[in-house]
């Protein structure tokens, strides 16, 4: 499978996930500007995978910052960072790579103090293809912490997608379910297409295809009745920002799964990196949730599927509240509620 993104030639790649499962393309982003929109456009999507791709933006920025005074130079690295910052609201991790490149940037100050830009520039673009080499390595790692929780035969049905196309490689959630098939475990997966986007139908029934991992589509609305019906043995999803109580923000549509797998006492699982929670927010209700233009809901791509003129109303996010979340899945270990201490030792203690 083409890379989700990288990093070639002073360019940033993409794999266009517009265009997916019809046409694999990659979209080379020459300017910053370029990378801003794909985020913007869902051309890039995924958590994590914004914050890495808005880390090699910004890197890519910064080789065509103006570089005739340390000052300017700061300004412009600030500003670059701003822009990316304003793309997206909710994920966590978008921001959390922006922060650790300022990081890099204030610990390589000595070098713009002293005009040596270059050795600064050079620094991003380490810091930003780090950042995507360590994300595949966590997403093994929660892969191998989340697998232990899936029985062999396990029935899963997950929504959105969380896998390796929302990642720099292998995903969250769908990196716990290729460690429990690489575990010689039997596993089926049933995949939510998720409205309005379609990022079950188009990506994640496309990923798990290409890997020959069992995958039933069915539309957001039959999710019910397939738990009514015994169907499924646990529910798995990622995650955009996870308060410190284990509220967690997810793709639209994921509360509602919450609420259904507990009334039909169905574990529900979260998967994400550290880098997803947010440790200053005591809970989901300050979760600034994404809404979405008309356009996604009104057609289905480019095709009207509503009368002009009708209201929309699309958030592109929900909260689930920590109690409806059976684990909270992380590279450092495997939390449970409450979570308000789980979550934290995750941070102390990693198992
Ligand atoms: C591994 S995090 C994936 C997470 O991001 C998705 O949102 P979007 O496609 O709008 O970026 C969705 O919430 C997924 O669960």
């Amino acid at each position: 499978m083409i890379p989700t993104l990288s990093w070639r030639n002073n360019s940033v790649v993409l794999l266009d996930q517009q265009a997916l499962p019809v046409e694999e393309r990659v979209l080379v982003c020459t300017r910053y500007q370029e990378v801003l929109t794909a985020i913007k456009d869902l051309t890039v999507r995924g958590a994590p995978a914004i914050g890495v791709a808005a880390a090699m933006g910004i890197a890519l920025g910064s080789l065509s910052l103006p570089a005739d005074s340390p000052e300017g130079f700061r300004k412009g690295f600030d500003a670059l960072c701003d822009q990316f910052a304003a793309a997206r609201p909710t994920a966590k991790n978008l921001f959390w790579a922006i922060e650790r490149m300022k990081g890099c940037f204030a610990g390589a100050m000595a070098d713009a103090m002293t005009g040596e830009t270059e050795k600064v520039r050079q620094a991003l673009v380490d810091e930003a293809l780090r950042m995507a080499e360590e994300d595949v390595a966590i997403n093994r790692r929660i892969g191998r912490n989340g697998q232990i929780l899936i029985p062999d035969g396990a029935r899963i049905l997950t929504h959105c997608n969380a896998g390796a196309l929302a990642t720099a490689g292998y995903g969250t959630a769908l990196g716990v379910i290729r460690a429990a098939r690489d575990a010689g475990k039997t596993i089926q997966v049933f995949a939510d297409e998720t409205r309005p986007v379609l990022q079950g139908a188009r990506l994640t029934a496309w990923e798990l295809q290409q890997e020959n991992i069992p995958v039933t589509l069915i539309t957001d609305n039959m999710a019910g009745f397939l738990m009514k019906q015994g169907l499924v043995d646990c529910v798995l999803v990622g995650a955009d920002r996870i308060a410190a109580n284990g509220d967690t923000a997810n793709k639209i549509g994921t509360y509602s799964l919450a609420v259904l797998a507990d009334a039909h006492s169905i574990p529900f699982y979260v998967a994400a990196p550290l880098s997803t929670i947010d440790r200053q927010l005591s809970s989901g209700a300050d979760i600034p949730i994404e809404e979405r233009p008309d356009e996604e809901v009104l057609a289905i791509r480019g095709v009207r599927i509503a009368p002009v003129g009708v209201g929309v109303y699309n958030p592109a996010f929900d909260v689930t509240p920590g109690g409806y979340i059976e684990a909270i899945i992380s590279e450092a270990g495997v939390a449970r509620f409450p979570y308000e201490s789980s979550l934290e030792k995750l941070f102390l203690e990693p198992s």
